[in-house]
């Protein structure tokens, strides 16, 4: 297996906007840590998203509102300095950016200079206009974020397929044609109809990344410990596995255990 690409040797926002022009796909994974990182960015990714599901991953919590700025300041600038080629986005965290663009500014810029990160993104559309507008303003490069919110999870109430009406889709597509003609550089889609997410895709010039939403988006995002099987009890119908790792991992761990006790480990090699 080789790298996709290597002539590419730093992925920016224009890079993932001429992957589009071109029809070829945007792969994009998160990371939370710099170990996970130095991975996925080795192995070709071109997108790595510090994601809020680090406060369900990483932490623990039922939903990605817990989480705190510092916290994501924390992850993104530890994924930073594993990170030698992708574009590495950063999702502002629930309270960080919502209803006060002051507010948002100040938060886009601290993850800006305190990580080093390239991107951030945001979970929303007409209703953070302003506070989008202002970070773009800044210089910050926005990504968009539409569909399932998961900021948004007790206004709806559950982790079901969004838009499926025809009024919730047109407000998707007029959202999805604000973020772009604002400036967004990109947009996350989540799981809506592939249908839908196809003519949004059509629609719109910048490039979208689906999670859930069907193979006619212009991207792919999953949660990095889903796809190798360490979160193994997250098994919705979007997500393919490529690894069983948690089965890995226990069985070394085990491995492990019974050496301690055995007393073979350390043996004289491993001892001075
Ligand atoms: N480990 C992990 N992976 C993710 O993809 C992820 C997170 N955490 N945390 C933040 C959000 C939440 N996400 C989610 C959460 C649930 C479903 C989901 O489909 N849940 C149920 C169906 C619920 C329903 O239909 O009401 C399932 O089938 O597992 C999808 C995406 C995506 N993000
Ligand atoms: C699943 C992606 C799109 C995300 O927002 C996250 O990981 O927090
Ligand atoms: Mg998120």
């Amino acid at each position: 297996m080789s790298v996709h690409n290597p002539d590419i040797k730093r992925v920016t926002t224009h890079t993932i906007q001429e992957l589009k022009n071109k029809g070829e796909k945007i792969s994009a994974l998160t990371a939370y840590d710099y170990s996970m990182a130095r991975v996925v960015d080795t192995a070709g990714v071109e997108v790595i998203l510090v994601g809020d599901s680090a406060s369900n991953v990483m932490a623990g919590h039922e939903t990605t509102l817990p989480i705190t700025l510092d916290q994501m300041i924390y992850h993104a600038s530890s994924v930073v300095r594993g990170v030698k080629r992708a574009l590495v986005v950063v999702d502002l965290p629930f309270g960080s950016y919502q209803g006060n663009s002051s507010e948002a500014l100040r938060s886009a810029i601290r993850i800006m200079k305190e990580s080093g990160a390239h991107a951030v993104k945001m979970e929303g559309g007409i209703e953070i206009k302003e506070s989008i507008v202002r970070i773009l303003s800044a210089g910050v490069p926005v990504m968009g974020h539409l569909g399932l919110t998961p900021q948004s999870i007790y206004k709806f109430g559950t982790y079901a397929v969004r838009a499926k009406e025809e009024a919730e889709a047109q407000k998707l597509m007029d959202d999805a044609h604000m973020l772009q003609d604002i400036g967004c550089f990109s947009l996350v889609l989540e799981k809506i109809p592939a249908a839908l997410t196809q003519k949004v895709s059509e629609s719109l010039t910048i490039p979208t990344i689906g999670i859930g939403a069907g193979p006619a988006a212009d991207g792919q995002i999953l949660v990095i410990h889903d796809i190798l099987g360490i979160t193994n009890e997250f098994k919705p119908r979007f997500l393919r596995r490529y690894a069983d790792l948690h089965t890995v991992m226990t069985e070394a761990i085990g491995h492990y255990v019974d050496d301690v006790k055995a007393n073979s480990f350390p043996n004289e090699n491993e001892a001075y």
